[in-house]
């Protein structure tokens, strides 16, 4: 199973093909119907007696919650399922009649002037099933639209007063009771009545919804902010169409999901040692970013590649070498701590014996640094291959001649370039020239800003954009950081993180993601596959991390102590 992210044209493309292939729109529909109703059903389990309203709007969207709503009621005969009908359903509408046959109540919103009856419907429900709209929504909202979503918002309103009048509050605040808002959930099919579903702008009438149910394929909308915010939790149902329908199989945007990430993963031979799962070395730190080292070199272990060298300048190296004891260290010549461009000799002897390399946490950005990161980047282009200087550290084996002319003889390992790796390429010209192939850069978005020369606004309205373009202007792998991380590369693959987490808006989170993803390369992942499931356990940690702590408190470490969960969940033993 891959899940599809498309555009709305593309959306009616598939539904078109769908039909011509044996699958009708009225089977489509009911079967999104039968998949929004199965989510509501888990949303109101708990409730002897559910109270469910379902807003209906003129198009297929309304269909679906017909839909929806009568097979609830199919399903839990206890359930009070009401519908409101912002306008007479088409003449031809197969489900009013049923509707009315097994007498469920609706209203119609022109008979309702004051919205009155609507406002009473929320206020007294435990779910709202929002089926006004889906992707055939031309913004802005028209009046009368924009005015029952208005009397939803304070239907429940009444209902969160209600429940807090009802409160009783308890002096100790460790023991005060959990519960709190209004207790309606809003099950959005589609998406929230009023996103735009190509570019994630939303009405601001639209609710919040705990959830959407989505069909076929994730839309862009739903992955892009204002409007991501207000999705709650996506389910994409499929609607039983084949993967081989070509309107489909051709999308190359794609939303990353557990079992493929598994799929990925290097498997653990147990006949190993540590050479077995490659070495990586991270460059990285200076005496005023000591930490960022100690964080992507941890980060990098708990993938499980077997080792992982830090390479910095030779005071980081003394300040962290305790507080990072599985680490060995490569201690780079410097000027005033931070590595100096004489440094480059030094690497060259070391970096053949690793299998993938990290440059840029905690660098810092000094004159000297920067020609340290060009020199080793142009190493392939100009095969400028130093003599070894005898100058080895204590904790790594000493080079034997083969080694030694491997060595020499060495192309840089696969690449992960970030933070300040990231800030100093910004700073030359058409620095994307000197990067080798399959380079992984990983900014956020302020990186992103500074290397695309755009506002950091211009790369999060269009990121999917953006970030396809310039995988291909620059030749290169680019993992843009944010809610719905995103990774791109130059042959025109994009993939979607399914995670917005604020968990991972902390400091030292992005030297924890760049450590996982060299990890996992060292591993012999192909370098595509090794940004999509180094960030996707990153932010799956993150789910861990926040679960157990609350979002606000995590930090980076953190995010590291909960790899281990995330690996757990998606490789059980
Ligand atoms: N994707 C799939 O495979 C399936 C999708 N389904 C569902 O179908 C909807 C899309 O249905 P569609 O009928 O094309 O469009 P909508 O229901 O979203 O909306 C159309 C109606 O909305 C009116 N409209 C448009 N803009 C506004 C506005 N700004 N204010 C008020 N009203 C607006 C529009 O009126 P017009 O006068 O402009 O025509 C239409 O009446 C999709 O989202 C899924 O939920 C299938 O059921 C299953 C397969
Ligand atoms: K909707």
């Amino acid at each position: 199973m891959v899940i599809k992210i498309t555009n709305t044209e593309e959306m009616r493309a598939i539904e078109a093909a769908a039909d011509e292939a044996g699958i009708s729109y009225q089977t489509m529909m009911e079967r999104a119907g039968q998949a929004a109703a199965e989510r509501a059903l888990q949303l109101i389990e708990h409730l002897s007696d559910p109270r469910v309203t379902v807003l209906i709007g003129p198009g297929n969207n309304g269909g679906d919650g017909l839909v929806t709503g009568l097979l609830i009621k199919q399903a839990n005969e206890a359930a009070d399922v009401r519908f409101y009908l912002l306008t007479e359903r088409p003449e031809d509408d197969p489900y009013i009649p049923v509707i009315h046959e097994v007498g469920l109540f609706t209203a119609l919103a022109s008979d309702d002037g004051d919205k009155r009856v609507l406002r009473n419907m929320v206020a007294s429900s435990d779910l709202v099933i929002d089926a006004l709209f889906g992707i055939g929504i031309r913004l802005p909202l028209r009046d009368e639209a924009a005015k029952v979503l208005r009397a939803v918002r304070r239907g429940l309103l009444d209902r969160e007063k209600e429940h807090k009048e009802a409160e009783t509050w308890s002096i100790n605040p460790a023991q005060a009771p959990s519960e709190a808002g209004s207790g309606v959930k809003i099950l959005a099919i589609d998406g929230p009545s009023g996103l735009d579903f190509d570019t994630g702008q939303i009405d601001t009438t639209a609710l919040t919804a705990d959830e959407t149910v989505t069909f076929i394929a994730a839309k862009y909308g739903q992955l892009l902010f204002p409007g991501a915010q207000s999705v709650g939790q996506l389910t994409v149902a499929n609607l039983g169409i084949p993967d081989k329908v070509k309107e489909l199989k051709s999308i190359e945007a794609t939303l990353l999901d557990a079992a493929t990430v598994a799929d990925l993963l290097p498997a653990r031979n147990q006949d190993s040692n540590k050479g077995t799962f490659g070495k990586a070395m991270i460059v990285a730190g200076s005496v005023n970013y000591v930490g960022a080292a100690n964080l992507a070199a941890r980060s990098a272990y708990r993938s499980g590649v077997g080792l992982v060298s830090v390479a910095s300048a030779r005071p980081v190296a003394g300040m962290l070498a305790a507080a990072t004891p599985e680490a060995t260290w490569v201690l780079l010549p410097h000027d005033m701590g931070v590595v100096s461009d004489g440094a480059t000799d030094m690497f060259f002897e070391e970096i053949g014996k690793y299998s993938a390399l990290l440059i840029g946490p905690g660098m810092g950005q000094e004159d000297t640094t920067q020609r340290f990161l060009f020199q080793v980047l142009d190493h392939n282009r100009k095969q400028a291959v130093p003599k070894r200087r005898g100058l080895g550290f204590a904790n790594l084996p000493p080079a034997n001649d083969t080694e030694d002319d491997k060595a020499e003889a060495s192309e840089l390992p696969p690449l992960v370039i970030d933070a300040d790796g990231l800030n100093m390429l910004s700073k030359e010209d058409e620095w994307w020239k000197h990067l080798p192939e399959n380079t992984i850069l990983t900014p956020h978005p302020g990186e992103m800003a500074r290397l695309t020369g755009l506002s950091i606004e211009e790369v999060q309205k269009d990121r999917f954009g953006i970030v396809s373009e310039k995988a291909k202007e620059w030749n290169t792998i680019i993992l843009l950081k944010g809610a719905h991380t995103l990774i791109a590369e130059p042959k025109g693959r994009v993939t979607a993180l399914p995670f917005k987490n604020d968990a991972l808006a902390t400091a030292g989170t992005g030297d924890v993601l760049a450590g996982l993803i060299v990890g996992l390369l060292a591993q012999g992942m192909a370098p595509y596959d090794a940004a999509c499931a180094g960030a996707y356990l990153h932010a799956f940690a993150g789910e861990f991390a926040a679960q157990a702590l609350g979002p606000r408190s995590v930090i980076a470490s953190d995010v590291i102590d909960a790899l281990s969960s995330a690996f757990k969940a998606l490789t059980p033993a």
